[in-house]
């Protein structure tokens, strides 16, 4: 097994014939306790609940939902379907999943092989990208955010699939990873996916971002998506909108990492993109322990759009678009595809 092979160990999505196996990623990094999802709306449940995070992985589990309900009463599947869509808003890799798998009608068989193969074109995809991501970094720190590895895809990750190559490639010498506030993927997941692969990584709080950028020691700021648009604007966790804008201040290049399945084409510019709100318990509390006094309000959006024009490059498994733009985009990918 090849260095780089190690780092894909991690499966947050279990396909068992019957059932859905979710590694529980509320709970993670000090417990790994799996969710057994038995019909589509129990995997929607957990889309929604966050058991199951990260636009790539989400797509492939809803994928897995339509085959549990085709296998249990496809006269069900069309409400099953619509279940899962409703789950989260934002990445658009859960509707073009469920596009893809809507296509073949009820066969199980079918459905199967094309929720298979969903989830390992994404692996293979997330490879080709820690290559092609690699290739354009030329050593020093980089700063990711929120968590974009195994536990957000099919494995290896898009984002963290490219520190991993760059790491294995001798082209990166330091690991910065944002907490990610408020529901810590950097902290608690990133984290544990770079101590685990053995990858230099230090943890720093979202607000000290700017201040390490300007220190000198971050080249590139390196993020995955949820969902692109026709003009390269780019949907991402919360938070790396102002990461863009200060990488563009002090001079550090920003790329976005992303398969093709999280660009819609059929989106003309970011500002069409629907931004997920969550309940504001995740903001009012931390491991469940409320940290504001009672009576205050929050608002709790969990993605923002970072234009275009604040993007060094967009890398998907189809190539990498420099300086992107709907021009760029097109180039790469069909008008209205989605
Ligand atoms: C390759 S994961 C893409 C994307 O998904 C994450 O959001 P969430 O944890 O809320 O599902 C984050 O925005 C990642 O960058």
């Amino acid at each position: 097994m090849s260095d780089l092979d190690r780092h894909d160990t991690i499966r947050a999505v279990h396909w068992r014939g019957d059932r859905l196996s979710l590694l529980d990623q509320r709970l993670l990094p000090f417990e790994e306790r799996f969710v057994d999802c038995r019909s589509a709306a129990e995997v929607a449940q957990a889309i929604k609940d966050l058991v199951v995070r990260g636009a790539p992985a989400i797509g492939i589990a809803a994928a897995w939902g339509v085959v549990l309900a085709a296998q249990q009463d496809a006269a069900t599947l069309d409400s099953a379907v619509r279940t899962l869509r409703a789950s989260r808003p934002t990445a658009v890799n859960l509707m073009w999943a469920l596009d893809r798998m809507l296509g073949l009608g009820s066969d199980v068989a079918a459905l199967t092989a094309e929720a298979q193969a969903i989830q390992d074109e994404d692996l293979a995809a997330n490879r080709h990208m820690g290559e092609l991501g690699a290739a354009l970094l030329a050593g020093g720190g980089v700063l990711t955010h929120c968590n974009t590895g195994s536990l957000a895809t099919a494995g290896f990750g898009t984002a963290l699939g490219v520190i991993r190559s760059g790491y294995a490639a001798g082209k990166i010498s330091q690991v910065y990873a944002g907490e990610t506030r408020p529901w810590l993927q950097g902290a608690r997941l990133t984290m544990f996916e770079l101590v685990r692969d053995g990858i230099p990584a230090t943890l720093i709080a979202d607000s000290a971002a700017a201040h390490l950028m300007r220190s000198g020691a971050v080249q590139w700021v390196i993020v995955g998506a949820d969902r692109i648009a026709a003009n390269g604007d780019t949907a991402n966790k919360i938070g790396t909108y102002q990461l863009a804008i200060s990488a563009r201040h002090h001079g550090v290049k920003f790329m976005v990492v992303a398969p093709s399945s999280t660009v819609d084409m059929a989106t003309a510019d970011g500002a069409a993109i629907e931004i997920e709100l969550r309940d504001t318990t995740e903001l009012l509390s931390m491991a469940g322990k409320r940290t504001v006094v009672e009576g205050a309000q929050a608002w709790n959006p969990v993605f923002d759009v970072t234009p275009a024009s604040l993007i060094d490059a967009i890398v998907t498994e189809r190539g990498v678009i420099e300086h992107p733009d709907r021009h760029a985009m097109a180039r790469l990918f069909t008008p209205g595809q989605h």
